[in-house]
């Protein structure tokens, strides 16, 4: 049988996340051949810049595409929320597999500085770069210390160990992936404990936990292959949320969360929009036919933009353009 190249960043998450799908294709085909080929991005080159100055949502994606369509590799696997909601033309998200925890996590330095948003000591230091996570904690709690934090997670979490900051907000995914969380709530790593934060509290990232593996559109043998780790709750989920962040225009550089998950009636999706200083947070939800999933997304993003979301993402345009 063949074998094939995938394209991968090389921090180590972007790695575990390969092994698995390479490791995941292998043993669905067993005289398949997998090979990793490690390709820097941008975004990893930056590391220094806060990711929502760099502005760009496509920064650790687009070295991967550009090598999928010069067909110096075969397939991409990339984490479906650092992805653009646009796809290159030539390329499709052939498959998403099963959705892994799609919640946020609190990790605080050490044990006693509180077990969640509304635990943490006054005037506590987090760490954390995303919009999405600043307008829902500031919203919760407007005395912490908010702080930019770059670098994959190991330097974050190094970070955090050195003092720099009393708790970091990271997801739940990434932590599972790299073994270093088991999912249990007070679970240490080093002295470092982590506490799952509920959606209630902190709405997820578009499609935060989901993988999407990226093929050329014109090359069907990969993409069969592919397909067979295609989840159809995790690809409705990811579809659904992605819809609602490309209604809003969104990327790193909007407060928008979104998190649908399947009911006994449907798929419920709920989405935000956030102020910047997380005055106010706009909520809709709804629940729909996850075989119209982006539809779905789309009616939730009408609702957000109806209910306020309008206001705050023309405000945030106007103050992110003032700032560069
Ligand atoms: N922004 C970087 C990024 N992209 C994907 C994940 C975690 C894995 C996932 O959400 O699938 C992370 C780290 C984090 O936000 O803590």
């Amino acid at each position: 049988m063949a074998r094939l190249l995938l394209g991968t960043r090389g921090s180590a998450l972007a790695r575990v996340q390969s092994v698995w799908v390479a490791d995941a294709l292998r043993t669905a085909f067993p005289s398949l051949e997998v090979e990793l080929r490690i390709i820097s991005t941008t975004g990893d080159r930056v590391l220094d810049v806060a990711l929502s100055a760099v502005g760009d949502k496509g920064l650790f994606v687009k070295e991967l595409e550009h090598a999928l369509l010069a067909s110096e590799v075969d397939l991409c696997v990339h984490s479906a929320k650092d992805m653009p909601t646009a796809t290159p033309d030539g390329l499709v998200l052939a498959a998403f597999p099963v959705r892994v925890d799609p919640r946020d996590v609190l990790v605080v330095r050490q044990a006693g500085l509180g077990t969640d948003l509304a635990t943490l000591p006054a005037g506590a230091r987090v760490g954390t770069s995303s919009l999405r996570r600043t307008s829902q904690v500031r919203h919760h709690r407007p005395d912490l210390q908010l702080t930019d934090v770059r670098g994959n997670v190991d330097t974050r979490l190094r970070k955090l160990a050195s003092g720099q900051y009393d708790a970091l907000i990271l997801a739940a995914a990434g932590l599972r992936r790299l073994g270093l969380w088991d999912g249990t709530p007070g679970a240490q790593i080093g002295e470092a404990v982590v506490y799952p934060l509920e959606p209630s509290v902190m709405l997820p990232a578009v499609a935060q936990g989901i993988l999407a593996i990226e093929t050329r559109a014109d090359d069907e043998a990969t993409r069969t292959l592919v397909e067979s780790l295609d989840d159809p709750a995790a690809r409705a989920a990811a579809l659904a949320e992605r819809a609602l962040l490309r209604r809003l225009e969104g990327g790193c550089q909007i407060p928008v969360a979104a998190h649908a998950v399947m009911t006994d009636t449907g798929m419920h999706l709920r989405g935000m929009v956030g102020t910047l200083d997380g005055s106010t947070l706009v909520f809709a939800e709804q629940t729909g036919d996850p075989a119209q999933a982006e539809a779905l997304g789309v009616a939730v993003a009408e609702e957000l933009l109806a209910r306020g979301g309008d206001a705050i993402l023309t405000a945030i345009r106007h103050q992110l353009e003032a700032r560069r």
